[in-house]
């Protein structure tokens, strides 16, 4: 039987699912590979896996796209990995350079600008572009807070624009996937969460940044009918775009 092909990301927030993952029987089923955001996202579109730990802001560009399990990549207010990083307050913010990484955290960024704080931006791709502010997801946000003037983050101004918690990334599938594998599935990533003390024990301690804290109380795993719905209203804000 060929193998499922699966897409994780590679950074921090997913640990506790692949812990999971590699603990469990659905191990020797799955070929598993760790890519950026954008990659995860890209290989599903393009047919390369079957299912992809993926940008919710890319769903729409999936064929066949269809959300499995329970589990997520989510928050309920501040997150800590996914900011507007600015040197000016939100109101004066004129230029935003986006993350290569990101799929979810640039639209949330250009929705929250728009439609929260109310102003114009200008937005790039250019790493090299000067701009009043950037947007930086995941661990390369570790221990960044004190490098700027203005910090947003903005699990949390999604919270307070929306009343709703927040969905970046969620498990998709772009063909149909046998119910049997996805049970097996969904609880071995139910088994990493429950292990998140475990998947503590296994990562370097970092100076600046409470990894229990973001594990533990930021990052929020449930794909909850409150978290859908978020996803479905920001959706609908990024074609409004
Ligand atoms: C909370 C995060 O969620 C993520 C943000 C994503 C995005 O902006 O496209 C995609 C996957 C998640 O890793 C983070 O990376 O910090």
């Amino acid at each position: 039987m060929s193998k499922i092909k699966i897409s994780a990301v590679s950074y921090t927030n997913t640990k506790p699912f692949i812990y999971g993952i590699e603990r469990s029987d659905v191990r020797d089923e799955i070929d598993l590979s760790l890519d950026i955001p954008s990659d995860c996202a890209a290989k599903l579109i393009d047919n390369k896996v079957d299912i992809g730990l993926i940008p919710v802001a890319a769903i729409p560009y999936v064929p066949n796209a269809n959300i499995i399990g329970s589990y997520c990549i989510g928050s309920v207010g501040a997150v800590n990995s996914v900011f507007i990083f600015s040197n000016v307050p939100a109101a004066e913010i004129k230029t935003v350079k986006l993350d290569l990484q990101s799929r979810t955290s640039n639209n949330l960024a250009k929705v929250l600008l728009k439609f929260h704080f109310k102003v114009e931006v200008e937005f790039t791709t250019d790493q090299e572009a000067l701009t009043d502010a950037i947007v930086l997801i995941g661990d390369r946000t570790f221990g960044r807070k004190g490098d700027f003037a203005h910090v947003y983050d903005m699990g949390e101004e999604w919270m307070k624009f929306t009343g709703l918690p927040f969905v970046y990334a969620a498990w998709v599938a772009n063909k149909t996937i046998s119910p049997t594998f996805v049970a097996a599935f969904d609880e071995a990533l139910k088994f990493g969460l429950a292990h998140i003390n475990e998947v503590l024990k296994e990562l370097p301690q970092l100076k600046n940044f409470d990894l229990e804290d973001y594990l533990v109380n930021k990052l929020d795993f449930e794909l909850t009918d409150e978290k859908r719905k978020a996803l479905e209203l920001f959706l609908s804000y990024i074609k409004k775009l």
